[in-house]
């Protein structure tokens, strides 16, 4: 097992690497989400609140499981979706109705 980090610099050395990790993760994930845009009719079908309510629902689940903070894992699932909610926005209107440009 890892050992403990030694010193404030070593903590933040380790979250470096965890946040280029997610970087990488999130950027798969945006792909994901850019092609669920396609799938969809319009706006209300983009932001598919029942949907999202399922994610938190799980997130929180494994959460526990993970001995993440739930009431953490909520804030941070709440927060992505609600970018990447802004994000497929755009993304759906660009399919929709295209600009020239
Ligand atoms: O599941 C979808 O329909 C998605 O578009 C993905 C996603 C998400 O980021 O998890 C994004 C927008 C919706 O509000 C629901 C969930």
């Amino acid at each position: 097992a890892p050992t403990a980090p030694a010193s404030l610099a070593e903590v933040r050395a380790g979250i470096d690497v965890i946040d280029s990790e997610l970087v990488r993760l999130l950027a798969q994930r945006q792909g994901l989400v850019r092609a669920a845009a396609s799938f969809k009719a319009d706006d209300r079908a983009v932001r598919a609140p029942d949907r999202v309510e399922q994610v938190i629902a799980s997130v929180r689940e494994r959460a526990l499981g993970a001995g993440l903070e739930p009431a953490v894992a909520e804030a941070v699932w709440r927060a992505m979706i609600g970018a990447f909610i802004d994000f497929e926005l755009a993304a759906h209107a660009q399919v929709t109705h295209p600009q020239p440009g």
